[in-house]
């Protein structure tokens, strides 16, 4: 029978059966400050080793600063994190890149810039965006603390298998059209709890046409749509980035690698529970409006209005939506004016994003009364951007330049908005308070994030 991606992940690493559930095997287990705490305390209390310290590693991100490598930058208790993490890694011999290491960065930058994440493997991390990993053709989701305790555990996870959705964009991509604009028209026609209950697999000639990073903007964005994960199968351009990678296999194992990873992809006939088509060429550079990422339009539209919607639970939800981002129906998006620009988080903050970003930015200079802060996603991009001279273009143009970290995506560090600051945002959650209490979020690529930066409002990318 023809089986699809997922299906073939799946059955490699179901080790046993528990009624409708399965155990399945975890090949990979990434952790962050935040979400690790209270699994070790579980373990120490039961007096359990973590199982495979080596498929584990750890990174801090979310609650440090990235204007200082001091651990204590952000407040004591963010400290007392970030201290804990560091005690529980030694403890349990797991490998952690702390603040100031060389490989630290956002946990979702650095799994697969260090090669940590391969084809056909499933991985899992205690946060929601883990499904950035499915750029890789794995089967990677968030699990909740509890989990995260039974995958130090066990190295495995009790699971029952989701609906697949395979999400085909066909066509060529327009110019100045973005991974970013992609995946929120996805969420725009689809709903931000459209995909709940399914796996993804993105397919189609735009997304084949896709580098790695866009590929993983893309992937990072599935559980904005309600995902449990979503993935695209592997080809050579998984395998080039991959290729040489510090913890990527090399030699003869690379050759074994390469003839497992070409067997992962969905065959002709493959069934889906639900199939959605977009065309590449239909596509815009995308803003969203409101406070969930599927309130989202096309920068060329105005602010809907309620009566917009037939759905009496979606009117609703726009009602509430554009008296808490302050705007009117009717508005053209190009009018609504930023005070904040944040080019960042595990969304958009790889190299690529930074050359888009950069490309903007050169062509002018952070608006008066803008504050527009860029903050790559690991160190690693950091150097890479600095070796490239994009900081210095950033830097010329009135941006601030800051170390690594996940910042202004969340306010669980130093970097949080004052109540009315309204930002042009890189990241992937406009939530009421995700970037501050009673601050407003507009999800953009970071291409349109530089474009309000330098002209102080939402400007199309394509007219620059
Ligand atoms: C802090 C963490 C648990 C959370 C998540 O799960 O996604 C964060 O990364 C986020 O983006 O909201
Ligand atoms: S950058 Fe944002 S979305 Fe990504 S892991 Fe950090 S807080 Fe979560």
């Amino acid at each position: 029978m023809a089986k699809s991606l997922y299906d073939k992940i799946w059955q490699a690493h179901v080790v046993d059966q528990l009624g409708d559930d399965s155990l399945i095997y975890i090949d990979r287990h990434l952790i962050h400050e935040v979400t690790s705490p209270q699994a070790f305390s579980g373990l120490n209390e039961k007096g359990r080793k973590v199982r495979r310290p080596e498929k584990t590693f750890a990174t801090m991100d979310h609650s440090i600063s990235t204007r200082s490598l001091a651990i204590d930058a952000c407040g004591p208790e963010n400290q007392l994190q970030l201290q804990t993490l560091a005690n529980n890694c030694k403890e349990h011999g797991i490998e952690l890149f702390p603040v100031g290491h060389q490989k630290q960065g956002i946990v979702h930058v650095i799994g697969p810039e260090l090669g940590l994440i391969l084809p056909g493997m499933t991985v899992v991390c205690g946060d929601s965006h883990t499904a950035t990993h499915g750029a890789f053709g794995a089967l990677a989701f968030g699990i909740g603390t509890s989990q995260v305790e039974h995958v130090f555990a066990t190295q495995t996870l009790k699971q029952s298998k989701a609906k697949s959705m395979l999400i085909n964009v066909d066509g060529k991509l327009p110019v100045g059209i973005t991974a970013k604009d992609i995946i929120l028209a996805i969420i725009g026609k689809i709903g931000h709890a459209g995909a709940t209950g399914y796996v993804i697999e993105y397919a189609g000639e735009a997304i084949r046409n896709l580098s790695m990073e866009e590929r993983m903007t893309i992937c990072n964005m599935s559980i904005e749509a309600g995902a449990k994960a979503g993935f695209i199968a592997p080809d050579d351009t998984t395998f080039e980035y991959i290729k040489g990678r510090e913890y990527a296999p090399s030699g003869e194992s690379w050759e074994k690698a390469i003839a497992y990873w070409k067997t992962l992809h969905s065959d002709d006939g493959a069934q889906f529970d639900m199939v959605v088509e977009l065309a590449a060429q239909d596509i815009t550079p995308q803003i969203t409006w409101g406070t969930n990422p599927g309130q989202v339009t096309g920068v060329t539209n105005t602010v809907p209005a309620p009566e917009d919607f037939s759905d009496p639970i979606d009117r609703e939800s726009a009602i509430k939506a554009l008296a808490y981002m302050d705007l009117k129906p009717g508005t053209k998006l190009t009018d609504i004016s930023v005070n904040n620009v944040f080019i960042g988080s595990c969304t958009n903050s790889r190299i690529e994003d930074l050359r888009a970003a950069a490309v903007i930015a050169k062509k002018g200079k952070v608006a008066k009364g803008v504050t527009a802060i860029v903050v790559p996603g690991s160190v690693t991009v950091k150097k890479q951007a600095e070796d490239e001279n994009l900081h210095q273009i950033f830097i010329d143009a009135g941006f601030e330049w800051r170390l690594p970290g996940c910042s202004m995506c969340l306010g669980m560090n130093d970097d949080i908005l004052k109540a009315g600051d309204r930002c042009a945002s890189t990241s992937n959650r406009n939530f009421e308070g995700r970037q501050g209490r009673g601050a407003r979020t507009h999800l953009v690529s970071p291409a349109m994030a530089a474009a309000a930066a330098i002209t102080g409002h939402f400007t199309d990318v394509r007219d620059l």
